[in-house]
């Protein structure tokens, strides 16, 4: 459905210029999810934004359905832009009008006749759970409704995609898995390809089909979510990974965590951070302590989880292994022989 073929983005900056986006190609396919994921500063926002032609790229083609959306004239685009809604972290919502009056107002822009306005504002109100809501206006509303009433009328002119632009970032966690629920839901029941940014990988596990991987302007990896949990390829990704595991440990767990696994990088400490990822049957109690067994290695485990990734369990835990640098060397070799993925976080944590 989207072909982002050799998309680059150059800036004018003070200092000279900025390549925001660096040779960037992708397809998302008609009905997906496809996240995409990096840190602050990667290029996302640009890349999203070329889509719509918010940004229009400095070298590429965006091409949506067969058609080249960087070759259309002003009118022909603006009709386009039609078919894409979007959503933003701060939710973009007017404070003088209210929830309903926010929704119709792609409509009214659209030329839509007013009576028709009246009859299609309730039923996408109704599909983001705001019926009862509909005469409040954004300050009497909490974050997550308003994001409701982003969605909403995000999808006012029906449109084919949908880009989120780190739409739960400004969310606690409860609200985060709600919204990311609902946009599951939408995506189902109305067919509607979803692309999604965000810097969070525990937003790309909640809901993405597939994912790319951004760092500095660049694509580094994608692919399906599962594949790209179970087995990160580049140092940008782990650190994304990582990053879970950090925010689930205490602090003073974390500090004390650090300065061990920095000794052992000075070459001067025993200990190894690793991450087992696995898919149905893989790590268990046995093969822990049978490595401990035959190697002499201590383990603490540290974090474990167990999610629903695309619909199959995918579970991960953070182990801190201590021990000679051959036996920790042999269990690793030992675990992979298994067919456990494992790798070692010291890096990026
Ligand atoms: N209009 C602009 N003019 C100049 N530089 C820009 C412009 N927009 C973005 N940039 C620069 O391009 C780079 C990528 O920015 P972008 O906002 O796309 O990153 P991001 O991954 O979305 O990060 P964040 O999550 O912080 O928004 C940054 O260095 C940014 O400063």
């Amino acid at each position: 459905m989207i072909e982002i073929q050799s998309v680059s983005q150059r800036f004018a900056a003070s200092h000279g210029t900025v390549d925001a986006v660096r040779d960037v190609s992708l397809s998302i396919a008609r009905g997906e999810i496809f996240g995409i994921i990096g840190k602050s500063g990667a290029g996302k926002s640009t890349l999203v934004r070329t889509l719509n032609l918010l940004n229009r790229p400095s070298e590429g083609r965006i091409v949506i359905d067969g058609r080249d959306m960087t070759a259309l004239a002003p009118a022909e685009l603006r009709a386009a832009r039609r078919d894409i809604g979007m959503i933003f972290q701060h939710f973009n919502l007017l404070s003088s009008r209210t929830v309903e009056d926010n929704v119709a107002l792609p409509l009214e822009l659209a030329g839509v006749p007013r009576e028709e306005i009246k009859k299609r504002v309730p039923p996408l109100l109704e599909l983001v759970g705001l019926s009862d809501y509909r005469q409040r206006y954004p300050a009497q509303i909490s974050g997550g409704q308003k994001q409701r009433v982003g969605i909403a009328r995000a999808l006012a002119n029906q449109p084919k995609l949908l880009l989120s632009d780190e739409a739960t970032s400004a969310l606690d966690p409860e609200t985060t898995r709600s919204i990311l629920e609902l946009l599951r839901r939408i995506n189902r029941e109305l067919n509607l390809t979803i692309v999604l940014i965000t810097h969070q990988m525990e937003v790309i596990k909640a809901v993405c089909d597939r994912v790319a991987v951004m760092d500095a302007g660049r694509v580094i990896e994608s692919g399906n979510v599962l594949d790209v949990f179970r087995e990160p390829r580049h140092e940008v990704t782990r650190a994304l990974i990582g990053d879970v595991i950090a925010q689930e440990l205490p602090r003073g767990l974390l500090e004390r965590l650090r300065a061990r696994l920095a000794q052992t990088q000075a070459g001067a400490g025993r200990d190894h951070l690793f991450r087992f990822a696995f898919t149905g049957a893989g790590v268990d109690e046995p093969l822990l302590s049978e490595a401990v067994r035959r190697f002499g290695i201590d383990f603490s485990i540290l974090h474990g989880q167990i999610d629903e990734i695309q619909g199959q369990a995918f579970g991960s835990l953070a182990v801190l292994a201590s021990g000679e640098a051959a036996d920790v060397g042999r269990a690793t070799a030992f675990f992979r022989e298994r067919g456990v993925t494992i790798e070692e976080l010291n890096h990026v944590l």
